[in-house]
């Protein structure tokens, strides 16, 4: 599986610079967590990595971002990108229909018709995302009708059953209570050596808990990139250890 290299990567909303030179290298099946205060790039940076920055207006990018021999910035096959790159987003977004088909809308848009397949699918993302046990005997119930973090961790079954090489997360449990993170947090833990993992969080002890990596962002720049215990008990930039003592942001 290959890592994404990000090489003098900058980001232009309209006039205003949000990201700056960043050349980084998020390596395969490790998680790498994204922090830095509010406003500092990391969601653009995540929504980089799979385009969702396309939606925006007036944006435009300069130099490269790789995952493999995948040109992130220059590719047509978007769907194609998306398959290989999934995401999750801060607030559940289950679509309004059976806790089956939310699992199943990604493979069956990906031409997978059969039923056994699908329903072998289903099972295997659900289990990958600890939901299994608690649905299976209601997989057609509407997905609306589930907890908060039930709902997460649907969106993250959701994401897996395409299989995708890398997956993003933007603030994934800033909306849960303490028992659902740690739920997602073990899920994660369980299933980062099958895919890369790249996940937002506001949340210092979060990433301290579960990442391999951190990379810490500043004003639009990345200032530190380095091992999880490292940056968290030998930072090397003043920067970082402001940040990480609490003393701004
Ligand atoms: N659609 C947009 N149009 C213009 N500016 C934007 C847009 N989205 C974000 N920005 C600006 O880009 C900068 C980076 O924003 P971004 O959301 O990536 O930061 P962040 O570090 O993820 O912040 P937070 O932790 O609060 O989510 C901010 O100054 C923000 O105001």
């Amino acid at each position: 599986m290959p890592d994404i290299i990000s090489t003098d990567f900058n980001l232009f909303y309209g006039d205003f610079q949000a990201l700056k030179g960043i050349n980084m290298t998020l390596k395969e099946k490790q998680l790498t967590a994204f922090i830095g205060p509010s406003g500092c790039g990391k969601s653009t940076f995540l929504r980089s990595i799979n385009r969702m920055n396309d939606l925006i207006e007036n944006v435009r990018v300069t130099g490269t971002l790789e995952l493999g021999d995948l040109n992130i910035l220059e590719t047509t096959k978007l769907s194609l990108l998306r398959k290989r790159v999934g995401m999750v987003f801060q607030k559940p977004n289950p679509f309004a229909t059976s806790i089956y088909n939310n699992v199943a809308y990604g493979p069956r848009t990906h031409g997978t018709k059969q039923r056994s397949i699908l329903d072998d699918i289903v099972e295997q993302s659900l289990k990958s995302a600890a939901l299994w046990d608690e649905l299976k005997d209601n997989l057609h119930k509407s997905a609306l009708s589930l907890s908060g973090g039930q709902q997460q961790r649907l969106c993250i079954a959701r994401s897996l059953a395409v299989d995708p090489e890398v997956l993003l997360l933007d603030e994934p449990t800033s909306a849960l209570d303490p028992v659902s993170t740690a739920k997602i947090e073990e899920l994660l833990e369980d299933i980062k050596s099958k895919h890369t993992i790249v996940m937002v969080t506001h949340n210092m002890q979060q990433a301290a808990r579960i990442s391999d990596r951190v990379a810490f962002f500043l004003s639009g720049e990345l200032i530190e990139m380095g091992d999880t215990y490292q940056i968290f008990s030998q930072p090397q930039k003043e920067k970082t250890s402001d940040y990480i003592t609490g003393r701004f942001g």
